[in-house]
């Protein structure tokens, strides 16, 4: 896999000039119509482009909320300086904490958001702990957030490796959501393997679920696959069982976006399904993750906080209403699949497999022994 990322998918960065510092974001709620940057200048722009699903995708929300701290400390020191007024190591200690609670309040259930907020967190408490001064801890967490960025895009390499192996040329295959570059800091999660396989020259095909309500499947992953040249066939959501009997599918690949530590996995809602109904034909249903949305933390998958989101994702489509006004509606963005139906989870650390209270356990231990 190319170590450059094309343009066309990279998610969020930093943009720094003598005079000011920006995250930009690709605009991902106007994909694929229109290719938007947002330029964001504050914390509270980044909450709110968290929230509104500008940037979605749990390795994506973690990089994402990196850089909202960074900023948030950049801003304060800017606009003390633009005062004359010196900013002590307090006030600016205190002020990462309030972003990284307001970052903290968008999303629930992709631990990558929490993961991020407190490794981002810990990083200053231990350089105010030493005394540093406020300059240098601007520095350091800036540096801290492209870390996490940077080590991002490697993991998706090598989840992208693992998951090459486990498919063979000719292979058809289905994805749910997306998991692709513009959910991660890199080539993404599910999409990973495919780009990997496919530019070593696997011909494969890829079956597409629309992903209801958002259509992050019709709207991000067409696009992403299409533009990486890689046939597909969008489908809507209810006709993934019918492919699984007609298609030819081969494997199943899924993100996530928090395991538990006994191996249940919450990703989109509509997962849950897909698994039932490829463990019903037989057809291996990977899940691919880097281990910050590993939450060791959690027994079992139903800790998982699942978000609620606004009804009106599933009542109007897009700008055109498709349900009677004042319907009750349910809108969880997320479900929980049980391990039992998953066959492996695909980490940057190797492929995980039942029992995964222990093989999870056993990646994190090698993970933390590698002083990540
Ligand atoms: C690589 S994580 C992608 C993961 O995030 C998506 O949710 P959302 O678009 O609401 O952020 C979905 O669960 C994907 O599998």
């Amino acid at each position: 896999m190319p170590e450059d990322l094309p343009q066309r998918v990279r998610t969020v960065w930093w943009e720094e000039d003598e005079k000011s510092a920006t995250v930009v974001l690709l605009d991902q709620s106007l994909l694929p119509q229109q290719v938007v940057y947002l330029h964001l200048k504050d914390e509270e722009q980044v909450a709110d482009a968290i929230k509104t699903l500008k940037v979605r995708g749990a390795p994506a929300i973690g990089v994402t909320a990196a850089f909202g701290m960074a900023l948030a400390l950049y801003r304060l020191q800017r606009e003390a300086a633009e005062r004359g007024e010196a900013l002590t190591l307090d006030q600016a200690h205190a002020h990462l904490l309030a972003a990284g609670h307001l970052l903290g309040l968008t999303r629930p259930t992709a631990v990558n958001l929490f993961w991020a907020i407190e490794r981002m967190q810990r990083r200053a408490d231990q350089l105010v702990g030493q005394g540093c001064g406020v300059e240098e801890l601007g520095r350091a967490l800036r540096t801290e957030a492209q870390a996490i960025a940077d080590e991002d895009f490697a993991a998706c390499q090598r989840m992208g490796e693992y998951g090459a192996a486990l498919i063979a040329d000719g292979d058809t295959l289905l994805t749910h959501c997306n998991a692709g570059a513009l959910a991660t800091a890199g080539w993404g999660t599910a999409l990973a393997p495919m780009y990997v396989a496919s530019r070593a020259g696997k011909q494969i095909h890829v079956f597409v679920d629309e992903t209801r309500p958002i259509l992050q499947g019709a709207r991000l992953t067409a696009w992403e696959l299409q533009q990486e040249g890689i046939p597909l066939t969008l489908i809507t959501d209810n006709m993934a069982g019918h492919f699984m009997h007609h298609g030819g599918i081969k494997a199943v690949f899924v993100g996530a976006d928090r395991i538990a530590a006994n191996g249940d996995v919450a990703n989109k809602i509509g997962t849950y399904s897909v698994a039932v109904l490829a463990r019903a034909h037989n057809i291996p249903f990977y899940v691919v993750a880097p281990c910050s949305t590993v939450d060791l933390s959690l027994p079992s998958g139903e800790h998982i906080p699942i978000e609620q989101r606004n009804p009106e994702e599933v009542t109007r489509v897009r700008d055109a209403q498709v349900a009677p006004v004042g319907v009750n509606v349910a809108n969880p963005a997320f479900d929980v699949t049980p391990h039992t139906y998953v066959t492996a989870i695909i980490t940057e650390k190797g492929i995980a497999r039942p029992p995964y209270e222990v093989t999870l356990r056993q990646i994190f231990r090698d993970e933390h022994d590698s002083g990540r």
